[in-house]
């Protein structure tokens, strides 16, 4: 996981593209931005920043050196995103997030911590996976608290689907990790379920993981336990090259 050593990349299949719906978030959607935030994103945001392309991103271009890529899908405000990248200076990050003053709030976290091993793309993370990021290159996928979607109806928001789980094993170098946490059982067993399915993971845990210790916990998951909640991570692994 983040300590072992890179993996080598290597190319995979390209599964096509899981079925499109609008993102939508019901947790930020709405927010507003400070005024540090908003200078954050005037001062930092077009070194920080990377534009939506249809194209694969360069790695070693954007960050000007050689080391494993971790990629982070709706980061919200970027509190436990900015913990990571501090912790983990060997290691480069890109956090995706569609919220602007979530963009806003974490590019001013970066300019605080001094952070150059991160950078932020404000898109769907589908389309970045897709489009930006090149099939088994990736060391690991964060994926913490997605919106949990409670009800029957909106079931198909989820961004747990077995084709975007088919593409981020695609986008993960062999032996690369695909970590999810969420505070919402009935998704948890969801996510068990469609995880435990994609032929190119394996899960490494029996079930549900124990929180490492290095993922912080992040604001929904604070709010969640106010109310009560429970935590389940899952925490699921491309086979390495020599195992697969
Ligand atoms: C429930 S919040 C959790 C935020 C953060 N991970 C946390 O734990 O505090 C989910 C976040 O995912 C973002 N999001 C939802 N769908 C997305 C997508 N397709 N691409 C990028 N971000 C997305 C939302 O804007 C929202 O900020």
């Amino acid at each position: 996981m983040p300590d072992s050593s890179p993996p080598p990349p290597a190319p995979t299949a390209d599964i096509g593209t899981p079925p499109r719906r609008p993102v939508r978030s019901f947790v930020l959607r709405g927010g507003r931005m400070g005024t540090g935030q908003q200078r954050a994103l005037a001062e930092l945001g077009p070194r920080f920043v990377l534009p939506y392309q249809p194209s694969p991103l360069a790695l070693p271009q954007v960050f000007g050196r050689q080391a494993p890529c971790i990629l982070e899908i709706g980061f919200g405000m970027g509190d436990a995103t900015a913990q990571v990248a501090a912790a983990m200076p060997g290691h480069d990050f890109i956090g995706v997030e569609v919220h602007e003053a979530g963009v806003g709030a974490l590019l001013k976290r970066i300019g605080e911590g001094g952070l150059a091993n991160l950078r932020i793309v404000q898109h769907d993370a589908v389309e970045v996976l897709r489009d930006m990021v090149v099939p088994g290159t990736l060391a690991g996928v964060h994926l913490w608290f997605p919106d949990p979607w409670h009800k029957k109806r909106h079931h198909k928001r989820r961004i747990v689907q077995p084709a975007f789980v088919a593409l981020v094993a695609s986008r993960l170098a062999p032996g690369g990790y695909l970590h999810c946490a969420t505070d919402w059982q009935p998704y948890a067993e969801q996510m068990l379920e469609v995880l435990a399915a994609e032929p190119a993971l394996r899960n490494t845990a029996e079930g549900y993981a124990p929180k490492p210790a290095w993922r912080p916990q992040t604001k929904f998951e604070t709010r969640g336990l106010k109310l009560g909640h429970g935590v389940w991570d899952l925490l699921f692994q491309r086979p390495p090259a020599d195992a697969a």
